[in-house]
C-alpha cells in the first residue's frame, strides 16, 4: 500500500480497474447501471443483433420517466406514439434480458436520479453510470457517477465495463454558514455563473468545505445534479455521517453486520489530508444569495437582488453576442429589476429539485396562500415514494389548497418529451437545471430558481426575494383582520 494521500475520485477510480492497456483509455468496473425509457432502445437492440446477454441484470435498473404523462389518467393511455413506443420497449427489453423494471403503476417508479438513491440502490464508493447526464446526482453518496451516450450503454449492458479516459480533479469548498434564505441550489448557480458552463470540462469536482458538509442528502444531490451544467464529468461528496443515516434501513441499503462492515469500508474514502487536486477553488458562503438565471445558460444567473445585465458590460465580443440573442429570446432588457419580471408558469420539480425536503420547503411558503391569478403553477413530485411521503405529511393539500396542480412522478415540464410543456412565449420559473432556448418546450422561457424562489414567484406572480418578501407576514396580517371584524 503506498502512502500518497489520494482524494475520494481516486480511491474510487483506483478501486475499479479492470486494465489499463498502454496507449488506451483504462477500462473501470460499472458497479450500477440505471436505466430510462430514452437512451437504452438501440443499446439492447444492439445487443439483440449480435446476440447477447446482459452481462450482469442484477446490476441494471430501469424505470421510466422523461416520457410518462403526469397526469394520472394519461398515463395509461399515452397519446404521444413516439413516448408510448419507447416505453413499451423497455418493457419489452427488461423482460427479455432480465432487468427489473419500475414500471408505471409501481410503488417504485420515479426519475431515475430520484429512485437510485431512496431505495438505497446508490451507494458509496460505487461506479455508477446511465445514459443520462445528470447521473452525477449519485455522485452526492460519495459514488463515481457518470452520464454516458447510447453506445456506452451497450457497451455496459454487455460487459458491465466501460473505457474511460481518467478525468482531473477539481475541489471546490464552500466554507461558512448558509444565509437563510439561501439553498443549495443557489449554491450550484452561484457556481456555475462564477466559473462558467465550460468551467469544469474534463474534471471531477468534489464539493468539500462546512456549508457543504452541513447540507442534508437532499441538498448535496441538487448540486451534484448540476455538475454536468458547469461541463464536470461527474460531481462527488465525501461519505459522513449524514450519508450513512440517510442510506440505513433502505430497502436495498445493507443491514446487520453487513451494514457495519460498509459503513467501515465507506468511511474510508474521504479525500486524505494532504490530497493534491489539479484545481481548487473556495467559496464564503455568506456571500451567497438567492440566484435566478435571466438567460438561456444555467450560467447565465444573477442575485435577485440584480437588474438583467447590459450586454454592453460582457467581458467578450463573444459573450456580449450570446447575452444580446438571450435577452432576445427571453424577451428581457437590460436593467430589469429581476425582482419585477413577471412569470406564467411555475413548475417545481425535476431530478434537481423533486425530493421530499424540497417538497417541504415549497409547501412551507406556499401555505396558507394562492397562486397569482395569473399563474399556473404545478408540482410534480421525483418518485411515487416522495409522493407518497408529501401526502402522508398532508403537503400536497397544502399545495392544492394554494392552487398548484399536484402531479404524477415523472420528469414532466423538465423538458419537453412529455404532455407538460411550455406554450411560445410563456415564462416559467422552474426548479429544474436547464434553461436551453425550448428547453420546455418550443419558445418556451426559463428562469433557474430554487424550490423557494419558484413558490414565492408563484404567489406573488413574479420573482422576489424569498429573504424579504413580505407576502407570508402580510397574509397573516390579513387573516387576523378579517377575523377581528367577525369578532
Ligand atoms: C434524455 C436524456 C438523454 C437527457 C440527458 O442526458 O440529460 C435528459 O435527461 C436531459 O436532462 O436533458
Ligand atoms: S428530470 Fe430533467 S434533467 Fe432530470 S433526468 Fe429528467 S429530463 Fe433529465
Amino acid at each position: 500500500m503506498s502512502d500518497t494521500p489520494k482524494t475520494l475520485f481516486e480511491k474510487v477510480w483506483e478501486q475499479h480497474i479492470v486494465a489499463e492497456p498502454a496507449g488506451e483509455p483504462t477500462l473501470i468496473y460499472i458497479d450500477l447501471h440505471l436505466i430510462h425509457e430514452v437512451t437504452s432502445p438501440q443499446a439492447f437492440e444492439g445487443l439483440r443483433l449480435a446476440g447477447r446477454k446482459v452481462r450482469r441484470p442484477d446490476r441494471c435498473v430501469a424505470t421510466v420517466d422523461h416520457n410518462v404523462p403526469t397526469i394520472l389518467a394519461d398515463r395509461f393511455n399515452i397519446v404521444d406514439q413516439i413516448a408510448a413506443k419507447q416505453i413499451s420497449t423497455l418493457r419489452e427489453n427488461c423482460k427479455e434480458f432480465g432487468v427489473e423494471l419500475y414500471d408505471i403503476g409501481s410503488r417504485e417508479q420515479g426519475i431515475v436520479h430520484v429512485i437510485g438513491p431512496e431505495l438505497g440502490i446508490t451507494k458509496p464508493g460505487m461506479t455508477i453510470v446511465c445514459g443520462d447526464s445528470h447521473t452525477s446526482t449519485h455522485g452526492a453518496f460519495g459514488a463515481l457517477a457518470f452520464g454516458i451516450g447510447t453506445s456506452e450503454v451497450e457497451h455496459v449492458l454487455a460487459t458491465q465495463t466501460l473505457p474511460q479516459g481518467k478525468p482531473k480533479t477539481f475541489r471546490i469548498a464552500v466554507e461558512g454558514e448558509l444565509p437563510k434564505g439561501v439553498t443549495a441550489k443557489d449554491i450550484v448557480l452561484a457556481i456555475i455563473g462564477k466559473i462558467g458552463t465550460d468551467g469544469a470540462t474534463g474534471h471531477v469536482i468534489e464539493y468539500a468545505g462546512s456549508a457543504i458538509r452541513s447540507l442534508s442528502m437532499e441538498g448535496r444531490m441538487t448540486i451534484c445534479n448540476m455538475s454536468i451544467e458547469a461541463g464536470a464529468r461527474a460531481g462527488m461528496i465525501a461519505p459522513d455521517e449524514i450519508t450513512f443515516e440517510y442510506l440505513k434501513g433502505r430497502r436495498f441499503a445493507p443491514k446487520g453486520e453487513a451494514w457495519d462492515k460498509a459503513v467501515q469500508e465507506w468511511s474510508k474514502l474521504p479525500t486524505d489530508p494532504g490530497a493534491k487536486f489539479d484545481r481548487e477553488l473556495i467559496i464564503d458562503a455568506a456571500t451567497l444569495v438567492p440566484y435566478v438565471s435571466w438567460g438561456t445558460s444555467p450560467g447565465m444567473v444573477a442575485p435577485i437582488t440584480a437588474v438583467v445585465p447590459n450586454p454592453a458590460e460582457a467581458q467578450s465580443e463573444a459573450d456580449r453576442r450570446s447575452f444580446e440573442r438571450a435577452l432576445e429570446y427571453m424577451d428581457l432588457k437590460a436593467g430589469t429589476l429581476l425582482e419585477e419580471i413577471p412569470v406564467d408558469r411555475v413548475f417545481i420539480g425535476s431530478c434537481t429539485n423533486s425530493r421530499i425536503e424540497d417538497l417541504r420547503a415549497a409547501a412551507k411558503i406556499a401555505r396558507g396562500h394562492k397562486v397569482s391569478t395569473h399563474v399556473s403553477a404545478m408540482v410534480v413530485p421525483g418518485s411515487m415514494q416522495v409522493k407518497e411521503q408529501a401526502e402522508a405529511e398532508g403537503l400536497d393539500l397544502v399545495f392544492k389548497e394554494a392552487g398548484f396542480d399536484w402531479r404524477e412522478p415523472g420528469c414532466s415540464m423538465c423538458l419537453g418529451m412529455n404532455p407538460d410543456i411550455l406554450s411560445p412565449g410563456e415564462r416559467c420559473a422552474s426548479t429544474s437545471n436547464r434553461n436551453f432556448e425550448g428547453r420546455q418546450g418550443r419558445g418556451g422561457r426559463t428562469h433557474l430558481v430554487s424550490p423557494e424562489m419558484a413558490a414565492a414567484a408563484a404567489i406573488a406572480g413574479h420573482f422576489v426575494d424569498v429573504r424579504t418578501w413580505s407576502g407570508l407576514d402580510e397574509a397573516d396580517e390579513i387573516q387576523m383582520s378579517s377575523t377581528e371584524a367577525v369578532n
